[in-house]
């Protein structure tokens, strides 16, 4: 895909974009939400809004016209209500990005446009759904937003953070065969995390661990533990902290100087140790969700192992009627 020509394609035929709607299910939607983030912490002449699909469609924004541009994002590219919310889009006069790892799809529709991307190991996150978002963002902020700054900082991240990831990846095996070693039977965790990477507490915990290990966990915002969940915290529970390097890293801080008092039992992803510090300052912030995901994938397998229980067995997802 080319962010740019893509970018000028919307801007001759809607003029100035005015609002940006991040719409999916799940872990696509998972993926969208630090493309709403920077469009929330960096425009200033958009605001963004970020729903899971059925809700888009059943209280569509009344604001949503022709100077709006819809991301829709579906893995297998069929998800009705994400498909629903794509045509909506469309006949509501507003530019769609449909990506899909799909292409024989219903998202691949030449009638919006459509990105089909692969999501092999070997594919680089530029070429992956949070990184095509960055991507399109970077260019539309350049063109639209005279005072943009971080154009040159995002477009380098782009490029460092592959070896940022696999880097970790190998550092994280250890670690993630002691998490399994010691905790495959919990009966519940946490998982906290802040900023653009909420949405990696959110994904780590419908997707890798409820969905693909029918494991009891649930997501926290960092800054949210302390109005009123952190009143269940004592020696027994367990967390895991994903801790962001970026503005939003004191209220992680914040949450781990609280846990090392109370808590006996968590575990702290840090994306600083990690590597993601290669990352200019200015915008490392909406790299960490990219490094978190992996890291989501490494734990997962690492409980997979442990638990012999197979990521991909559902007993209702794609197999009953819901
Ligand atoms: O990305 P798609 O194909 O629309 O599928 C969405 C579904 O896939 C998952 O993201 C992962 O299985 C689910 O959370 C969600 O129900």
């Amino acid at each position: 895909m080319n962010a740019r020509e893509l970018v000028q394609q919307i801007l001759k035929k809607h003029g100035e974009i005015k609002d940006i709607y991040f719409v999916a299910c799940g872990g696509s939607l998972v993926d969208l939400y630090p493309g709403f983030y920077f469009i929330q912490a960096e425009s200033e002449t958009m605001h963004g809004a970020w729903y899971t699909s059925k809700e888009f469609v059943i209280a569509p924004p009344k604001h949503l016209g022709k100077n709006s541009l819809v991301f829709i994002c579906s893995h297998g590219g069929n998800t009705k209500e994400t498909v629903e919310a794509a045509h909506l889009g469309k006949n509501s006069g507003a530019a769609v990005i449909t990506m899909t790892h799909n292409p024989n799809s219903a998202c691949n529709d030449d009638s919006m446009i459509p990105v089909v991307y692969d999501w092999s190991d070997t594919v680089n996150e530029k070429d992956k759904p949070q990184g095509i978002v960055l991507r399109v963002l970077n260019e539309l902020m350049k063109v639209q937003e005279p005072n943009y700054k971080l154009y040159d900082g995002i477009a380098d991240g782009i490029e460092k953070i592959d070896g940022i990831v696999r880097a970790a990846v190998n550092k994280v095996k250890n670690r993630t065969w002691v998490f399994a070693e010691k905790y495959a039977d919990e009966p519940f965790l946490y998982i906290m995390g802040s900023g653009a990477s909420y949405s990696q507490a959110y994904g780590f915990s419908i997707c890798s661990l409820q969905e693909m290990q029918w494991m009891d966990c649930c997501y926290l915002h960092s800054g949210e533990y302390f109005h009123g969940p952190f009143e269940v915290t004592d020696e027994d529970h367990l967390y895991i902290l994903l801790m962001s390097k970026g503005p939003n890293r004191v209220m992680d801080e914040r949450a781990l100087t609280f846990l090392k008092k109370y808590a006996k039992k968590y575990e702290v992803i840090d994306a600083e140790e990690l590597g993601i510090g290669a990352i200019d300052d200015s915008c490392v912030e909406y790299f960490n969700p990219i490094l978190f995901y992996a890291m989501s994938v490494a734990y997962r397998t690492g409980l997979q192992d442990k638990r012999r229980h197979p990521l991909d067995m559902r007993r209702y997802m794609g197999v009953v009627e819901y």
